[in-house]
């Protein structure tokens, strides 16, 4: 089957602003929001909860097999922070999401997170982990890095992944 809209993976630190962006994108776009903290859950993709990290313990084979087939039509937008599951056949940009560690901090503490994930967290973002785990998963052109410090930016953000999906369509017009 031939996709004739593409998959773009949101990922990032947790707090950086995935789902804001990637609603904002699916709004813009007409492509879907992929929630996949939301498909674990309702899916049971999971085997357990982790009490002190207060996070799901994910099956990924399973979450893949629930989602693959939707992947195989296209038109998603995924918004998770573990990018490198997906297969590389399926993914046409992968957005790292980067946030200032000052904003993040402030973000994850108004969620009230634990001070392990907190930090955790914090490190990752400041390692930049996740750039590194897509840098490493898939054809560097195709990862791209966004800053997301205030709201502005998740506007020009969205506007220039739109920007994107157009390009992409008018240089696909039987698929890929
Ligand atoms: N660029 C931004 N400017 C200002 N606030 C932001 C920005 N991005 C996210 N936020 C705020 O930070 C919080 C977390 O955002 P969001 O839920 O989009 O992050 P996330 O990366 O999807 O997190 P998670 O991985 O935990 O789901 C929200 O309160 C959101 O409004």
């Amino acid at each position: 089957m031939l996709r004739t809209r593409p998959n773009i993976i949101i990922t990032g630190t947790p707090g950086v602003g995935k789902s804001s962006h990637s609603e904002q994108l699916a709004e813009a776009t007409g492509l879907r929001h992929l929630s996949v903290n939301q498909v674990v859950k309702d899916k049971s993709c999971h085997e357990g909860y982790d009490d002190e990290l207060k996070t799901w313990i994910v099956d990924e084979d399973k979450l893949l097999d629930e989602i693959e087939p939707q992947l195989e039509e296209g038109g998603n937008v995924i918004d998770w922070h573990v990018c490198e599951i997906f297969p590389e056949r399926l993914i046409d940009l992968v957005v790292v999401l980067r946030v200032d560690s000052e904003l993040l901090y402030d973000r994850l503490k108004a969620r009230n997170y634990p001070e392990k994930k907190l930090q955790e967290n914090l490190d990752s973002e400041i390692m930049q982990v996740i750039l590194e785990e897509a840098r490493e998963s898939y054809n560097e052109q195709i990862v791209i890095e966004l800053r997301s410090d205030d709201a502005d930016e998740i506007e020009q953000n969205v506007e220039r992944i739109a920007q994107w999906v157009k390009n992409w369509k008018a240089d696909h017009p039987e698929g890929v």
